[in-house]
This record gives C-alpha cells, structure tokens and sequence, in this order.
C-alpha cells in the first residue's frame, strides 16, 4: 500500500482547507483509496508569508518545481482567475496528474478543453468545488440526472451576496459591514467585486449550463447584475411586504437557444429560493421524470470547499474516465 503524491496550487481559504482536511481525514481517505494521501508540495506567489506547513513539504512560487515531484499524482487547483491556472492544469495533465479545481473562473471558459485534455491523457479533472461550494451538485447532476431532461436551473451561487443580505435584513447592518463579516468569514473573493458585481454567479452557472444543456449562452447576451445597488432601505421595504431578495442565476432552454440572467430578484415565501439564508446556496432543477429539486447547503468557505475537493479526489481517483463529469 503506497502514497499518493499530491500537490497544492494556492494555499489561501481553500488550500488551506484542503491540507487541513488531508490531515484530519486521513484515515477516511485510505480507506477509500487504499493508499494515504501525502500533500508534498504547495505552491503560492508571495515566498515571505509565513506558511504552516510540516517541514518535508515543498514550498515554492515556481510551478515547474512541482511538476518535476517524481510520482506525484494529483494536483488541487486553488489560485486565483483565468491564469495562470489554466495553464498549470494543462501541463499537470499532460504529466499525467489527476487535477482537481476551485477556479470557477478559470473552468467557466475552459473547462471544456481541460476534460477533453483529460480524456485524451486518461486522467480526472473534479470540479466540484468550482459551483456552490459544498453543494455536491456537478457529480448529482452528472451521474443522477442523466436520462432526465432538464429545462431550467434556478440558483443562488453566490455565498457572499447570500450572506450580506442575510445580514442586512435579519441583523439591519448596511452592505459595507455585511461585506466586511463575508470577507473575515473567508467567503470573498480576493478581489470581492466578483461576487457582488454578480460575476462569480455567473461562472458558476456557465459551469453548470455546459454540464447540464452540453453548452452555454453566447456570454454577451447575458445580463450580469450584482447585489452591490441594493440598499438597506430597499432590504428592509421587501421585508415589510413579505418579500426577499435573493441573488438568482437562471438558466432555461428557449427553442434552439439559452437564455440565462443573473441578477437579484424580489421572491416571495412560496419560492424555493426564498429561505436559503446566510452563506448557504441552492440549485434547482426542473427535470422531466424527477420534477423539482433543490440541493441547498453551504456555498463558500474553508472546509465546505475543502470537502467538495476532497470528495473529487475520493470519487473520481483511479476510477478514470468514468467519474469525469462530462
Ligand atoms: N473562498 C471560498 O470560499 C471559495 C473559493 N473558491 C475559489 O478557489 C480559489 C482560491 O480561493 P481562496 O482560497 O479563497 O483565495 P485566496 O485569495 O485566499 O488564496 C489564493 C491563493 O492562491 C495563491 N496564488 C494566487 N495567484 C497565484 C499565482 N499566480 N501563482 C501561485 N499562487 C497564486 C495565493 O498565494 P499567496 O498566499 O502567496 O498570496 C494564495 O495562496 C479561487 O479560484 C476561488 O474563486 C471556490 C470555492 C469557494
Ligand atoms: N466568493 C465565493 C466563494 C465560493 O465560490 C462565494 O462567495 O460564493
């Protein structure tokens, strides 16, 4: 019984998450692997912060160091925007290492040619991670609903822009501190504009549109509206009608075409939505045999997406190519 040599890109929230989760999981994993898994490497980008990794893991800002780890075998993701992320998961994969992602930005315009890249080199790429956390929703979607047809997705994706109106109405805070709380909690993106722009959401849902219609909307036609225009005042008005705003990204067939929206809409008791409180987000989905289902749990956060990648590893590893979820 050996060790499986994995690497980590990025050891911000997630990948820190994900070497915690390594450590404290370790039994659970060798059990369903056969193998423990040893995290050997860690790449980051500023070489002065200190990191609190054990002494015989390799730290270091350049990625060729990893991929030269003899027998390394998996690669977790967790770094930040389109590149250099996609690049280094090419070149993992060309080098015949399982990859396993967070950057939903990064999968939203190439995930594609990575799971291609994948099959053509009889490796994994898990993307769990990269849409609604914690949710296990792409590896539902991909191995639950395959004969169903499905019509529409309705979400809420963002777990920052779920929280900060949580915040602003059951506690009256105004959008800056809500804000501030998301970041301290770990659930903002480096640079949060993304997600109260609505910009996370909609990577997440061009994840999910690929996965569950086999494409997407051409991205201009979409309309991306965040949550950063509403006001406390505006909060508080739908409230007193029995209404919340809930930031919903939605996806639907329309004859030969996707439409898709992103963008904050004022629900009301009955819609499924309109009690997903705080960082948690929702997905659901109109199928035609199992009608509609909404899988709801936390969407951003250290561990919630520590377990979404720790889950890939555990359900798509030496089970090639089957568990990709095309
Ligand atoms: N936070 C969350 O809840 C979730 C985040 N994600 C996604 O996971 C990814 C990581 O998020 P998160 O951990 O929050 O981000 P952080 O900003 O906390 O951490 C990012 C990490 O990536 C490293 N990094 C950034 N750019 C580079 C680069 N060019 N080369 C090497 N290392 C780099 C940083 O290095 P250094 O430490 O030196 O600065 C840091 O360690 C993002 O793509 C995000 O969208 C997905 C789901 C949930
Ligand atoms: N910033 C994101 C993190 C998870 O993807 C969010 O708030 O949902």
């Amino acid at each position: 019984m050996g060790t499986i040599k994995a690497a980590l890109l990025g050891f911000g929230t997630v990948g820190q998450g994900v070497y915690e989760a390594v450590r404290s999981h370790r039994q659970q994993l060798k059990a369903r692997l056969g193998a423990e898994v040893e995290i050997v490497a860690v790449l980051i980008k500023n070489p002065y912060k200190k990191r609190d990794v054990g002494r015989s893991v390799l730290v270091t800002t350049d990625f060729e160091e990893i991929l030269a780890i003899p027998g390394l075998e998996v690669v977790f993701e967790a770094i930040v925007g389109e590149e250099p992320g996609f690049s280094y998961c090419m070149k993992a994969i060309e080098k015949g290492c399982h990859v396993i992602t967070a950057n939903k930005v990064m999968f939203a315009k190439y995930g594609e040619i990575l799971l291609e890249h994948a099959k053509a080199h009889g490796v994994y790429v898990g993307y769990e991670a990269t849409t609604a956390g914690g949710v296990p929703v792409i590896r539902t979607i991909a191995h639950q609903l395959q004969v169903n047809d499905i019509q529409r997705v309705q979400a809420i994706l963002n777990g920052t822009s779920n929280f900060i109106l949580t915040e602003m109405r059951e506690k009256h805070l105004p959008f800056e501190e809500a804000l501030a709380i998301a970041q301290q909690h770990g659930y903002a993106e480096a640079d949060p504009g993304n997600d109260i722009e609505g910009k996370d959401a909609f990577c997440k849902l061009m994840i999910l549109s690929r996965l569950v219609f086999g494409g997407q909307p051409d991205w201009k036609e979409v309309e991306v509206e965040g949550i950063n225009a509403l006001t406390l005042a505006d909060v508080e008005k739908a409230e007193k009608k029995g209404l919340r705003y809930k930031h919903i990204a939605d996806v639907y067939r329309y004859g030969d075409t996707l439409k898709a929206s992103v963008k904050p809409v004022l629900v009301p008791p009955e819609h499924a939505l309109y009690a997903i409180e705080g960082v948690n987000n929702a997905v659901t989905i109109y199928g035609s045999l199992i009608g509609k289902i909404t899988l709801a749990g936390p969407g951003a956060g250290k561990f919630p997406t520590a377990s979404a990648m720790i889950e890939d590893l555990a359900g798509g590893y030496r089970r090639i190519p089957q568990m990709n979820a095309i």
